[in-house]
């Protein structure tokens, strides 16, 4: 007999953005939802209460860098560039395969905490990003991160081949939550050599691409230092934009790569909380709209952000899309929360995002019994504008409950806590020994 959980007593945001007095059954071995209906708690084995909260879907982070946790308030109020390279890389130069254990359990617990089902990691030592996923129950895309400059020919390479590599082991990982993407950093931090050997390698696996795109001016002019165009068409030369791409960022673009990332069916990462914390600029996120491009959030790495909270990114998108646009109707509230679901899940190759029959079982609970959710015009707008991930009473993963009322269950939080704390003070010592 299958396993089935009921999420019962709630409302429902349908994939039409209706609101709904609803059950959700869940198929708890398939990780599927068979049925959204009145009165469906007789037909489970198990039970979720869902009184007083809108069941909505598991909200999608599209891009990060988990580990990026143990470096949160480490190096504030700097512009990207300096960031990077005075700050982030010497002390990431020092990051153990342990760190990596500890700080993605970390982000695990954050992201379960705030409703987020499923996200992407680009990163190193993704095994353990791999083992830490497959412990949380959650969802995601993992890769390697691949950097080129400043390395010899020969580390270049085997910095490429190995995110080849483990993007072939850990496909279909942890009962398929895990998929994987090949993911170099960004166009001017790869040399184009590296590309043209590895890009037909990629699509002979199979495995999306996923890299940071036009994030700063300095992406911008090195790469027309170098190839004299613009970075999107660079990459859509080298062969990099493809239906299962999804780039990062793509803060400054001109109407031609919105075009030219439409024609290809390219998913762009909206990172509106990272590109205001780093200066980076204000990406144009209607006209990406209006042009048929997928848009997705993402928090980014922790250190920028400085937190997970996919909640504190949807209100941002709203409101620096409306800045952008110049245009308090740009990115309204339907568009910020469909963002954070349909089009995280989209961009991510996940067939969740979405409370209907025959999607996957990725779902959040918010607790609608607080002072700032009151009153209720429209709940839509209260996800976009006035929720935060500490609403969620529930997550569930592939019918899996993640957390049950404020409690996550995968792991010990005070341990993950005390560990996380632990390995970035050694961290930061090493790095500033
Ligand atoms: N294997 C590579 C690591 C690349 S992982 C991805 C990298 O992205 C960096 N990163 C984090 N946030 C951002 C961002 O907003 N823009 C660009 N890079 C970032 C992060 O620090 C990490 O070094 C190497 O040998 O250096
Ligand atoms: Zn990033």
């Amino acid at each position: 007999m299958t396993d089935t959980l009921a999420v019962t007593d709630g409302r429902v945001l349908t994939p039409e953005f209706d609101v709904v007095r609803a059950d959700v059954l869940i198929d708890a071995d398939a990780g599927e939802i068979l049925d959204v209906a009145p009165d469906l708690a007789g037909d489970a084995d198990e039970t979720l209460d869902a009184t007083d909260s809108l069941v909505m879907p598991g909200l999608v982070n599209a891009h990060g860098h988990a580990t990026m946790t143990l470096l949160r308030g480490y190096a504030d109020d700097k512009n990207l560039e300096d960031w990077l390279r005075e700050d982030i890389w010497p002390a990431e130069a020092e990051l153990t395969a342990d760190d990596v254990a500890v700080g993605t359990r970390l982000a695990a617990v954050e992201l379960i905490r705030s409703g987020t089902t499923a996200f992407a990691d680009m990163y190193f030592h993704v095994g353990e990003v791999v083992e830490a996923v497959r412990e949380a129950g959650l969802r995601a895309r993992v890769g390697h991160g691949v950097v080129t400059v400043g390395k010899d020919e020969a580390a270049a390479r085997d910095d490429f081949a190995e995110s080849v590599a483990v993007a072939e082991e850990y496909d279909g990982a942890a009962d398929g939550r895990i998929r994987t993407a090949v993911m170099p950093h960004a166009p001017h931090t790869v040399g184009t050599e590296f590309f043209e050997e590895f890009v037909p390698r990629v699509r002979e696996a199979g495995v999306p691409l996923h890299f940071h795109l036009n994030e700063t001016e300095t992406y911008l002019e090195e790469i027309d230092a170098e190839a004299g165009v613009r970075p999107t068409e660079y990459a859509d030369d080298l062969g990099l934009l493809a239906d299962d791409t999804f780039v990062a960022h793509g803060v400054h673009l001109d109407a031609s790569e919105i075009g030219t990332l439409a024609d290809r069916d390219t998913s762009v990462v909206h990172c509106p909380a990272s590109n205001m914390k780093l200066a980076s600029g204000m990406a144009p996120v209607q006209d990406l709209l209006d042009a048929g491009v997928n848009v997705a959030l993402g928090t980014d790495g922790a250190a920028s952000n400085n937190d997970l909270d996919l909640f504190d990114e949807l209100r941002d998108a709203a409101m620096i899309g409306k800045l952008a646009a110049d245009d308090a109707a740009a990115v309204d509230a339907e568009t910020a929360v469909r963002m954070a679901t349909e089009g995280g899940a989209k961009a991510l190759g996940f067939d969740s995002g979405r409370i209907e029959a025959g999607a996957n079982a990725d779902l959040a609970v918010v607790d609608l019994d607080a002072v700032h959710l009151t009153p209720e015009h429209d709940l839509v707008s209260h996800l976009a504008y006035a929720a935060r991930g500490s609403d969620v009473r529930h997550t569930v993963c592939d019918g899996e409950v993640l957390m049950r009322d404020r409690e996550v269950l995968a792991f010990d939080e005070a341990d993950v806590r005390e560990r996380a704390q632990e390995h970035a003070a050694a961290l930061v010592a090493r790095a500033e020994e």
